[in-house]
């Protein structure tokens, strides 16, 4: 029997556990939630078998997996190292950026306890357990970020998620923030941001955003996502999201400049990169 406890029973945790019960393993899943009414769905639901507290669980478990926001993680990989853990215990975790997450766990490490940090390339603007599904992830790249885990554990870990049929990718926690900064966090900058501009100049038209249709809708449907989760995020990535908006405002210039000069060349091209790639991206089925 593996007893797994997950920290965090929000949209990814409570997703992870969902994957983990279609499991040939016989485990036990404990979560760890301060929020009583998820954590009473996810019991009544049977997603959960018991609830209890990081702190007095973390003894039992074979697996931890940390759960929540980035900066709980952080002050968790802490107080881990105040518990008496079992010696062939994997914790991981699945926050969003890794650099700080790493360095955090390095107390946790040099007592000798196994860390890998993990994120799974996958979620919703949604939150909370009520929003987890069991297919959240199929098909999704998850990453993995070496730490001090052994192959076994490792690979029991991806057997216990195996229904999700997770493409999983290693990579150093630098190279994984630098990406994801690019691929997910500005983009959820830049969503925030249209929609802030956009219910500004607006704010007085009585029609204004009201009118909006699916271009705005589905640029900017991540930016309805949970302020303390992203919040956490920009605070643990800041270079690397900072040095891509200065990119992306040489880009707007860029474009501000040929469409105020007129420059139907560089407009057209502009909008034809685009096109292409993201053309490409649907061809292989990873984009809608
Ligand atoms: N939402 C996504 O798309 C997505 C995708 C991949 C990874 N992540 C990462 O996964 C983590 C969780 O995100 P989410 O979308 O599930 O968020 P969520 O808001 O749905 O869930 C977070 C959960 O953590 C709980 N929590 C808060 N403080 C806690 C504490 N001290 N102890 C235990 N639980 C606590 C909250 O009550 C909540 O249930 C974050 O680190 C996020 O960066 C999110
Ligand atoms: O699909 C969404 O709504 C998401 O925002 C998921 C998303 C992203 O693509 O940026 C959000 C945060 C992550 O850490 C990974 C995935």
């Amino acid at each position: 029997m593996t007893t797994v406890l997950i920290s965090g029973l929000g949209l990814i945790g409570s997703s992870l556990a969902r994957v983990m019960r279609q499991s040939d393993e016989p485990i036990t899943i404990i979560g760890d939630d301060p929020n009583d009414d998820t954590s009473q769905f996810l019991l009544d639901q049977q997603v959960i078998d018991e609830r209890g507290t990081l702190v007095n669980a973390a003894k039992r478990a074979d697996l931890i997996i940390l759960a929540g926001p980035v900066s709980v993680i952080v002050n968790q990989l802490q107080q881990l190292t105040q518990v008496t853990l079992k010696p062939d215990v994997l914790v991981t975790d699945v926050g969003s950026t890794k650099t700080q997450v790493m360095q955090a766990s390095k107390t946790l490490q040099h007592r000798g306890i196994a860390f890998m940090g993990g994120h799974p390339m996958a979620g919703s603007h949604e939150s909370g357990g009520r929003a987890g599904r069991q297919n959240l992830f199929n098909g999704a790249t998850y990453f993995l970020v070496n730490g001090s885990q052994t192959a076994t554990q490792v690979e029991r870990f991806e057997h216990l998620l195996q229904a999700a049929q997770l493409s999983w990718v290693t990579v150093t926690a630098e190279a994984h923030d630098q990406l994801v900064s690019e691929i997910s966090h500005v983009p959820h900058v830049l969503a925030a941001n249209l929609v802030n501009t956009a219910a500004h100049q607006l704010a007085h038209d009585p029609v204004g955003l009201n009118a909006a249709a699916g271009g705005f809708k589905s640029t900017t449907r991540i930016a309805g996502a949970d302020p303390t989760m992203w919040t956490a995020i920009m605070m643990s990535n800041a270079d690397a999201i900072s040095t891509q908006l200065d990119t992306y405002i040489e880009q707007l210039e860029q474009i501000k400049q040929a469409i105020k000069t007129q420059d139907q060349d560089a407009i057209y091209q502009f909008f034809d990169r685009a096109q292409t790639t993201r053309q490409r991206l649907e061809s292989k089925g990873d984009l809608q």
